[in-house]
């Protein structure tokens, strides 16, 4: 059975790696690989800190700068991730980092490991792509908040969390067009994408790693479902 997650590079790296996240996520994911052979992950790295600061640094410099080059330092941010998380499952993950997932990919391993491709949307649209290879029907998205509120909490106090939600109203909320190291629980690119494929997401915390252990085996959680 295989599982997509597009793993979040706030919970990656939030300010710098996230060594102790790391360790009990390599831990409860050889956990759950060990309780059944035909078990297989997807893990999908996103930027996170570095992402964000290289990206914010060439605004700074450059305000006019375009958002291919922002997108561009983006992508080598999540490079970076990846292949942090490719040698932290090193005994597990066994083919190269997926950098384009629409190429022919070996899958040899338990797990397998992507990151950025190219400008124009974020790794959220990544692992759409690899969950249609793939022939996954679920993408499980770790972000640092455990639900999708009806407007970005961190700006609006009032903001209501969501359970459930169609990819229309949620695409009414986030948009449809792309802004390079954008905040949004899903990608407006990957979510037309999804709702496209008929695909299902949830978005929780993945910072709570019992809670996406659950996710991962169909027992009750927490977190919003898109779709
Ligand atoms: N409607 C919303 N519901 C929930 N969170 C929202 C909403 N709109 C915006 N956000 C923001 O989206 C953030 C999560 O997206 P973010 O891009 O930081 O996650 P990530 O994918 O883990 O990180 P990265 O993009 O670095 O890989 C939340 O912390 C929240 O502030
Ligand atoms: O395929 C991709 C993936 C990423 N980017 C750029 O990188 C940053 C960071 O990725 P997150 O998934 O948001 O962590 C993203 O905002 C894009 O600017 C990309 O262009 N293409």
């Amino acid at each position: 059975m295989l599982s997509v997650l597009s793993l979040g590079g706030s919970i990656i790296a939030p300010h710098q790696p996230d060594t102790a996240f790391l360790k009990a996520f390599r831990d409860a994911v050889i956990n759950y690989l060990n309780e059944d052979k035909e078990r297989k992950l997807i893990l999908v790295c996103g930027g996170g800190a570095p992402a964000r600061a290289y990206q914010g640094a060439l605004r700074e410099v450059l305000p006019n700068s375009d958002s291919y080059t922002q997108d561009m330092l983006g992508i080598k941010a999540t490079h970076l991730n990846g292949s942090l998380v490719k040698a932290i499952f090193s005994d597990v993950c066994l083919d190269d980092l997926v950098t384009d997932p629409t190429q022919d990919i070996q899958f040899t391993g338990r797990v397998l490991v992507a990151a950025g491709w190219k400008p124009g949307f974020s790794t959220d649209t990544d692992a759409v792509y690899l969950a249609k290879k793939f022939g996954g029907k679920l993408i499980i998205n770790l972000s640092n908040i455990a639900k999708v509120y009806t407007d970005d909490p961190k700006k609006d106090p009032n903001a209501k969390p969501i359970d459930d939600i169609s990819w229309d109203d949620f695409i009414k909320m986030v948009g449809t067009e792309w802004i390079p190291g954008k905040n949004t629980p899903f990608d407006p690119i990957a979510s037309g994408l999804a709702r496209e494929a008929g695909l299902k997401v949830v978005c929780a915390d993945g910072r709570n790693i019992e809670n996406t252990m659950n996710i991962l085996k169909g027992l009750e959680y927490t977190g919003t479902t898109i779709g």
